[in-house]
């Protein structure tokens, strides 16, 4: 007997299940036909032979048949052939195809999909077969690289491909030169998109695959463990575009020769960033350099990278060099914010918005604002990115002129970057995180360990959050038992105290222990829930122990200091006393001596001997003896 595999809705107008065995014996219930089923029958599909295979799965290129009438034609199609997934995923996995099927229909910059189906278990998406991709290319040219203009040129068309897809709100997350098809133009068509997010959650037999979403060499550091050092967003996919532009350009592709791990170690525990090469026009350079912003916020969106791409094909290559004819925007980090420009154009600010002063990045002192709060009555400048606002400000008769990277916007008594908490609990994420966005009708995308996206809601649902900042020491709550990462304890058994290193654009505590000496193989890290810590500081230490307790948090060298200290302070006093000691009994005994020895001494002369030194004599020789 048939055993019923899946039932899986496509669409609302198109319900079908599958049987174990025969892919044939699927049987189509058909509701409406007002949409396109995205459904091929297997029957209908011939394998020709394996394009390649990739981290998801084979490429096959197939031909499709169809027969009408008295003849029957068929065309070439690629087969991507997704790895075997646990039978209870199918179903999710379909869903999340028809909704991406029903999205990507009639895009120009993105590979076709034709489909849909199942052949032997696996689930394979038709698409358009291509003759080639940049891959190809780079391996089929001289040197092995592109040129300047054909790197720029390929460049548009794919930022171009990968902004149709944004807008439509799906990540690629798999931009990698092979994946770069190139159509009988020559013009670049994005391939292969979404199936990291197809697949992401799935359950494969390979427990690797399930938590890998993308290509080692080309993830970006929030890619590797999105629930943990997420959230991934439509700037993830701008470190992937610049991965692709540097190979491009050099003909290597980023971390070339490394295994995932040390990969792994570079880019997400290290902070290291793919080397860009020499020679770029100064707008293409910065820009590059910001796709490889550790911290997605500081990246450029693929729209600000299509603006400078283009712009700098107005540029002219001469004696070697570049020199920038147009007006790229060459954004580099704010020293006076220390954010990147890039972070600051996502939110332009509007006549009638309520702004405040913009707090340094990891700041938690809203009490050093110059502007507390203000309504923008003018901008400057409202064309350019770059200008100044006239800012009406309480008690200040005239408006004030500020400069806009200086402010930021504040809707609901919320401004990005602030911590937030869900005033209803949700036991599949942290309650503690940070805002990264609020629409003016106050919809919001929060941050929150524990979601690999960005979480989107309402702002009326959260309340203001403890803020935390690089720099604070913090401690497990004493009454969080089993914490959602590991944390360390101290020789006691008490939860160490530790120090914030930095922290995840979805609020996670990177925190080290200066604390604890760590030899050369132990981790000298850990992750930190915020909703699990509290702050420890000087202030909020009772008593002289605690605040010497804490004080051995600094660094595990200050006990070892103190007790040598204490040592050698004992020491020098023992010496000092017994030296004392000594010598006012060799005093003693030399006066018993001369008096016995000599009856006519003049024993006035002694009195006139005991004139007192100078007190501050006695006190520097006592501070030097106490080793003071
Ligand atoms: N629609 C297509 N038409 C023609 N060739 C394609 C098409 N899609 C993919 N290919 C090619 O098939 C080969 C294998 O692709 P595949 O996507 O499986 O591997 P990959 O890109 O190396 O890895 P991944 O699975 O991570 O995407 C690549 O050379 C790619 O250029």
């Amino acid at each position: 007997m048939a055993k019923q595999v899946v039932a899986a809705q496509l669409a609302e107008s198109f319900e079908f299940e599958l049987f174990e065995g025969d892919p044939d014996h699927l049987r189509t219930v058909v509701a409406s036909s007002s949409q396109i089923s995205p459904w091929i029958l297997p029957s209908k599909l011939k394998l020709r032979h394996r394009i390649g295979r990739g981290t998801f799965g084979d490429v096959w290129l197939a031909t499709q048949h169809q027969s009408a009438g008295d003849y029957e034609e068929y065309h070439e199609v690629a087969v991507k052939m997704l790895p075997l997934i646990k039978e209870e995923h199918m179903s999710v996995l379909l869903d999340k195809f028809d909704s991406l099927f029903s999205k990507c229909q009639g895009l120009g910059g993105v590979c076709s999909i034709f489909g849909i189906s199942i052949i032997s278990g696996k689930i394979c998406i038709i698409m358009k077969f291509y003759e080639g991709s940049v891959a190809d290319k780079l391996a089929r040219i001289k040197g092995g690289k592109l040129t300047i203009p054909d790197a720029l040129r390929y460049g548009i068309e794919l930022a171009q491909g990968i902004l149709e897809l944004h807008s439509k709100r799906i990540l690629v997350l798999n931009l990698k030169p092979s994946n770069i098809l190139i159509n009988e133009n020559d013009q670049a068509i994005l391939g292969d998109f979404g199936v990291p997010f197809l697949l992401l959650g799935s359950l494969f037999p390979n427990s690797d695959m399930a938590c890998r979403l993308g290509t080692p060499s080309y993830m970006a550091p929030e890619q590797w463990q999105p629930e943990v050092r997420g959230p991934i967003s439509f700037e993830t996919d701008s470190w992937g575009f610049g991965c692709c532009i540097v190979e491009m350009l050099t003909g290597f592709h980023p971390w070339s020769g490394r295994s995932a791990d040390e990969i792994y170690r570079s880019v997400v525990e290290k902070h290291e960033k793919p080397q860009i090469p020499n020679g770029l026009p100064s707008s293409v350079e910065n820009v590059l350099r910001g796709c490889f912003e550790y911290d997605l916020r500081n990246r450029p969106l693929i729209s600000d990278i299509l603006h400078v791409f283009k712009s700098s094909q107005n540029a002219v290559f001469s004696d070697g060099g570049w020199a920038s004819l147009g007006s790229g925007t060459v954004t580099e980090r704010s020293s006076s914010t220390g954010y990147t420009g890039w972070f600051l154009h996502k939110d332009r600010l509007l006549v009638g918005d309520m702004v405040r002063s913009r707090k340094p990045p990891n700041s938690c002192k809203p009490e050093n604002m110059t502007v507390p709060e203000g309504t923008v009555v003018g901008l400057e400048r409202d064309t350019d990115r770059d200008g100044f606002v006239l800012l009406r400000v309480h008690g200040i008769h005239d408006p004030v002129r500020v400069h806009l990277s200086a402010l930021e916007r504040v809707t609901f008594g919320l401004a990005a970057g602030d911590w937030l908490r869900l005033k209803e609990e949700d036991k599949k994420h942290s309650p503690v995180g940070i805002l990264h966005s609020i629409h003016r009708d106050g919809k919001v995308a929060v941050g929150f360990i524990g979601m690999e996206t960005l979480w989107e809601g309402n702002s009326s649902e959260f309340e203001m959050a403890e803020s935390y900042c690089v720099g604070q020491f913090v401690r497990l709550k004493s009454n969080v038992l089993s914490p959602r990462f590991k944390w360390p304890r101290k020789r006691g058994g008490a939860w160490a105290t530790g120090r914030i290193w930095w922290i995840l654009p979805n609020g996670c505590l990177i925190v080290k222990f200066p604390g604890i000496l760590t030899f050369k193989d132990e981790c000298s890290t850990f992750l930190a829930d915020p909703a699990e810590v509290e702050l420890v500081s000087f202030n909020t230490c009772p008593g002289v122990v605690k605040k010497y307790q804490h004080l051995e948090d600094f660094h595990w060298t200050v006990r070892p200091l103190l007790i040598a200290l204490g040592l050698f302070t004992a020491m020098k006093l023992g010496i000092f006393v017994g030296h004392k000691i000594g010598r006012s009994k060799v005093k003693k005994q030399q006066s018993n001596d001369i008096q016995s020895e000599s009856p006519h001494v003049d024993h006035n002369a002694g009195n006139r001997a005991w004139i007192p030194p100078k007190v501050g004599n006695i006190l520097f020789r006592e501070g030097v003896a106490t080793g003071r």
